[in-house]
């Protein structure tokens, strides 16, 4: 079974545990995508819920499929977030914003009360590192941030080269935000929790991609089937 397949299995596996009148938030990514479709057919079929989408892509993909929106001004608690990951670990600790999501990502999962995090199995790590972690920045003094975050690496026993992620158009990509993305690669994250704490300190870095404690189920789909996961 193809990749695309596996997401759309996770999506609609999620899908499941969505009821009626649910305030819902709505990831970002090709996952997060299959699951607003999936959820599209469910409101023509008369279900009533309310969405909070992570990212400009998601909201036009959500009015596309007739899903109806909300705003985080306009309600300030979702009962249930559903999104994508580009990492999981054992612990549900991901690594987010391989899409360039991550703020506003991290913002709706952390209003929710539960957050599912759906993807094809192969997004399943022992230890997180081995993709890019995503760091948004004020591009404002760019240099003297790329020193703290080298600092706080090394606190935090990693290391590695960062990138400033680049848009199709060559130019340093911009997110929804109007901010920049720095991507860390740095292989093996030890301890993920450490390393949040010294990202979020820095003036200069508006978010960063590790979601810790946020995820409450992983709904892993692959080819012997579906496996969930709840954080312990
Ligand atoms: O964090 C994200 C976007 O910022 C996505 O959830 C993550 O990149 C996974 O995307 P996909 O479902 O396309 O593999």
């Amino acid at each position: 079974m193809d990749m695309d397949a596996l997401k759309r299995q996770a999506a609609a596996r999620a899908l499941e545990e969505v009821r009626d009148g649910m305030k819902l938030g709505l990831g970002t990514g090709s996952t997060a995508k299959h699951f607003v479709e999936l959820l599209g057919d469910k409101v023509r079929a008369g279900m009533k819920v309310i969405g909070v989408p992570t990212s400009e892509a998601t909201r036009a993909d959500a009015i596309r499929c007739g899903v109806p929106l909300t705003t985080l001004d306009e309600i300030d608690h979702l009962d249930l977030t559903i999104d994508g990951a580009d990492e999981i670990d054992p612990a549900l600790n991901l690594i987010k914003g391989g899409g360039g999501a991550l703020l506003r990502e991290k913002i709706v999962a952390a209003a929710s009360d539960r957050m599912i995090v759906i993807a094809d199995d192969s997004k399943w790590v022992d230890v997180l590192g081995r993709f890019p972690l995503p760091v948004e920045v004020i591009p404002f003094g760019l240099a003297a941030t790329q020193a703290a975050m080298a600092r706080a690496f090394t606190d935090a026993g990693v290391s590695g080269q960062m990138v400033i992620r680049k848009g199709k158009d060559g130019h340093a990509f911009v997110t929804d935000g109007g901010h920049w993305i720095i991507d860390a690669h740095l292989g093996r994250i030890g301890d993920p929790p450490r390393l949040a704490g010294l990202l979020s300190v820095i003036p200069g870095v508006v978010e960063h991609g590790l979601f810790i404690g946020l995820g409450s189920v992983a709904v892993l789909a692959g080819a012997q089937g579906i496996r969930v996961v709840e954080r312990r």
